[in-house]
């Protein structure tokens, strides 16, 4: 099944529009979080070429020696800002087909992975010498992705029938992560089963800008069966995460996802995470349990312990690199 999922236009939100607007979207965006968990975002502004800006940049960047691309290698850092080589990315206990380029919200001295003595995550982004402009065009694309992640909160609070201005305190200090994503074909030969293992996310939102590619992203729909996600031009793909799993006590879900690219093509994704400030205590909130069951399902956690707990277990180090 094709392009099953729901349509939300997250313009009313982004302009400042009427309050009949903002209910009518905020209404679209809870049927769409209810039922798939997974939904297509137009009216957010970016244009098409704007949206390949960063898509173009990733390539690019892919397709320099490999020497080069290792110079920014997470071995070489904190073992997640920066570079992975393929097939160094570990989902389930079983090794993936692409690299990519993680980035993440930069932490200054006072924050408070620093407070802890934390290693990973600390610090701030290696800077690749090219493609020229790499940090620019990053920087302006993070600046956009929060923009458009905080008006899509904000009717998400509306649609849960909350303050719209509600998450504002948990996400203002944002710790977004951006991961570039380069996926060669699978083949055969390469006894590499799948380009990324199904997985839930960790955060809040997932913003994902992909290329033309069909048939790649799958995602696990209520009634168990595999749906493709296939893209629409000039639409990002919005699933929530972990997070607002937690927050909604399940009513929305963080759905299971994974990457099966068989094309012909080198895919390109660029996956943009709006999560929560790294110390953001979450959990269940009362006017969800309500509608759930009367009972929290889950402790309170703090959404940095969550993501170190994460990311600690994703890559092969093996190499030493
Ligand atoms: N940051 C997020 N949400 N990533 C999800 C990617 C799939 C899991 C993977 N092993 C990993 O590297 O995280
Ligand atoms: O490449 C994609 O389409 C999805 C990637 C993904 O699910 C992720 O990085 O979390
Ligand atoms: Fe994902």
């Amino acid at each position: 099944m094709t392009n099953a999922l729901p349509i939300v236009d997250i313009s009313a939100f982004l302009n400042n529009g009427s309050l009949e607007e903002k209910r009518k979207t905020a209404k679209s965006l809870h049927d769409a979080c209810v039922q798939f968990g997974f939904l297509y975002l137009k009216g957010h502004g970016l244009s098409i070429e704007e949206m390949a800006e960063i898509r173009t940049l990733s390539k690019e960047f892919f397709d320099l020696p490999e020497e080069e691309k290792q110079a920014i290698s997470i071995s070489k850092n904190d073992l997640a800002r920066g570079y992975q080589k393929l097939g160094q990315n570990i989902t389930l206990y079983a090794q993936d087909w692409h690299e990519g380029v993680d980035l993440y919200a930069p932490v200054d001295d006072d924050h408070i992975i620093k407070k802890r003595g934390l290693k990973t995550l600390a610090g701030k982004n290696p800077q690749p010498p090219r493609p020229p402009n790499f940090s620019k065009i990053v920087d302006e694309y993070v600046l956009k992705m929060r923009k458009i992640g905080m008006a899509t909160m904000s009717a998400m609070a509306m649609g849960l029938g909350l303050d719209e201005r509600y998450f504002d305190k948990y996400m203002e200090n944002s710790f977004w992560v951006m991961r570039l994503i380069g996926y060669p074909p699978l083949k055969k030969v390469d006894n590499v089963g799948i380009s990324c293992g199904e997985h839930t996310d960790y955060g809040c939102l997932t913003i994902l800008n992909t290329d033309e590619t069909t048939g790649a992203l799958q995602v696990l729909s209520k009634s168990g069966e595999w749906i493709t996600a296939d893209p629409i031009p000039g639409h990002f793909v919005i699933n929530i995460g972990d997070m607002v799993n937690n927050w909604t006590n399940d009513l929305y879900k963080s759905t299971l996802h994974r990457v099966i690219h068989t094309k012909t093509n080198y895919r390109v994704s660029v996956p943009f995470f709006f999560e929560p400030n790294f110390d953001a205590v979450i959990e269940p909130l009362p006017i969800c349990v309500e509608q759930t069951g009367g009972k929290p399902k889950y402790e309170p956690i703090m959404y940095g312990d969550h993501l170190l707990s994460k990311v600690t277990n994703n890559f092969d180090v093996s190499d030493g690199k």
